[in-house]
């Protein structure tokens, strides 16, 4: 099991955004989270990631985590290739420049733009690779299809693929096209 969750509860001042919530995600597995807007898909990705503490409730997480945010975060003044470099290089991992030049072209994004000047699909792209190149166990992905084309599409689902054999994935979504995708859904 990569993750069990008892009873996990969080509340924002008076909201309760989950109450008594139980998930798990066994190695192997893709689940997709569904839910409406403000159902609270995003936090419990927060919290499954460590970002967020819960109010209550217990977590247990075996493998590093990778969390893709939407929209996903860089430094704006630094190109593709530097926030790639800069992200690896805060994870203590080992830097080569030429496997980093190599995933941004596998994405077709260009090495030295500023972040500034990229789409918000080209910034989804190269968060995709950030988190290719970071590799962990469990990916967590919030609305990952959000500002992608069809090519970025199929890129993202032969990477959802090959993480899920790894380690295992989840999707929060709203988009159902995922749904033949994926061993099991988790409704909010
Ligand atoms: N930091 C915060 N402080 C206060 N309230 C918050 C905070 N983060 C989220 N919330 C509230 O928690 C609820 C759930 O938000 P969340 O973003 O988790 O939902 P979601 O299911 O991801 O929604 P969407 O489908 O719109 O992305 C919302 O009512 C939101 O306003």
């Amino acid at each position: 099991m990569l993750i069990v969750a008892r009873g996990l509860s969080k509340r924002y001042g008076r909201d309760w955004v989950l109450r008594g919530l139980d998930f798990q995600l066994e190695k192997g597995e893709a689940v997709a989270l569904l839910g409406p807007n403000g159902a609270g898909k995003t936090t419990l990705l927060r919290v499954l990631a460590g970002l967020v503490r819960p109010t209550s409730g217990s977590l247990e997480v075996r493998g590093r985590v990778g969390l893709l945010s939407n929209p996903p975060a860089f430094y704006r003044h630094f190109s593709g290739l530097e926030n790639l470099l800069y992200a690896l290089r805060m994870e203590g991992r080992r830097t080569d420049a030429q496997q980093v030049r190599a995933a941004l072209e596998r994405m077709g994004l260009p090495p030295h733009k500023p972040l500034l000047g990229y789409s918000s699909g080209m910034r989804k792209r190269l968060a995709l690779a950030r988190l290719g190149l970071l590799n962990p166990e469990i990916w967590l992905l919030d609305e990952p299809e959000t500002a992608l084309d069809a090519e970025g599409r199929g890129l993202l689902e032969e990477m959802v693929q090959a993480a899920r054999l790894r380690g295992g994935v989840v999707i929060a979504t709203h988009d159902r096209g995922w749904l033949p995708q994926v061993n099991r859904v988790v409704q909010l």
